[in-house]
């Protein structure tokens, strides 16, 4: 966990002969171990002030700092050290033919060069089924099997496993729960709100679940046009209602 400072940051893109900004003038602090939920209509803005974090976009202006570190100029394979991101598409987060061990113990050695033979995944198998058990949807008895053939739920439950497991200075969760049924959607926020809680994690996590966003973290935000429209810290966002919220919707 680690403090996340954008200072004045603003996004601008080329389209066709014109400059379209995506982000203005973005300045927002997010303290060590605040879960902050992100909401905004479609096309505020929200995924792209992840890949300004992330590097994924250049800033056009203002500052990335990170635990002290200012990020700016740093390629995203540098800042993914210390940045999880985990995305709403559960293909995303994990590679297909590899097998759930496999996956794991590669995301606990995130960053180094070392083989998986050298890694003794047989010598890590009672410690990763321990991890997997966390999950409680059957990703303990999958540990063999190749990731592509697990349920989306699985594989978000793994790519949050794996984001995690090397604590991360910063958790991006981008609607990570979005493409799952209503029932797996929420045990996978259940256990998202474990990792965060116990880890005491520094998270963002973008929805359209409004229940969600009221339910989980411990500070609140809107996006509108590129900027945030609303900050709610957890005694403000504690007596907020859904129509409260729906408001920014209209
Ligand atoms: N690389 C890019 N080049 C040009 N336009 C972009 C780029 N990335 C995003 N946009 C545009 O910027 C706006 C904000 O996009 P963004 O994906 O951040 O929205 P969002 O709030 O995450 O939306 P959604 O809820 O639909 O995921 C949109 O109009 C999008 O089309």
């Amino acid at each position: 966990m680690a403090e996340l400072i954008l200072d004045h940051v603003t996004v601008n893109v080329p389209v066709a002969t014109e400059v379209k900004t995506l982000l203005q003038n973005v300045t927002l602090t997010v303290k060590n171990g605040d879960f902050v939920t992100v909401l905004g209509h479609n096309g505020a803005g929200k995924s792209t002030l992840f890949n300004a974090i992330t590097g994924d976009l250049p800033v056009s202006g203002g500052t990335v700092t990170l635990a002290g570190k200012k990020l700016n100029g740093q390629r995203p394979e540098q800042r993914a050290r210390h940045i999880a991101r985990v995305f709403q598409d559960p293909k995303m987060g994990t590679a297909p033919r590899m097998t759930v061990a496999e996956n794991l113990l590669l995301a606990s050695h995130r960053g180094q060069r070392l083989s998986l033979r050298s890694r003794g995944l047989n010598a890590q198998k009672d410690r990763l089924k321990e991890l997997a058990a966390k999950t409680g949807n059957g990703l303990a008895e999958a540990l063999d099997k190749p990731t592509e053939q697990l349920s989306g739920g699985q594989r978000q439950a793994l790519s949050l496993l794996m984001a995690t497991m090397r604590e991360p200075d910063l958790l991006l969760l981008d609607e990570h729960t979005a493409a799952l049924d209503p029932h797996t959607s929420q045990s996978i926020m259940m256990l998202t709100n474990e990792i965060v809680s116990n880890q005491d994690l520094t998270c963002l996590m973008i929805t359209h679940q409004v229940e969600d966003a009221l339910r989980y973290g411990t500070r609140l935000i809107v996006l509108d046009a590129g900027q945030v429209v609303a900050d709610f810290d957890r005694k403000r966002k504690a007596a907020l209602t859904r129509d409260d919220v729906l408001a920014f919707f209209s």
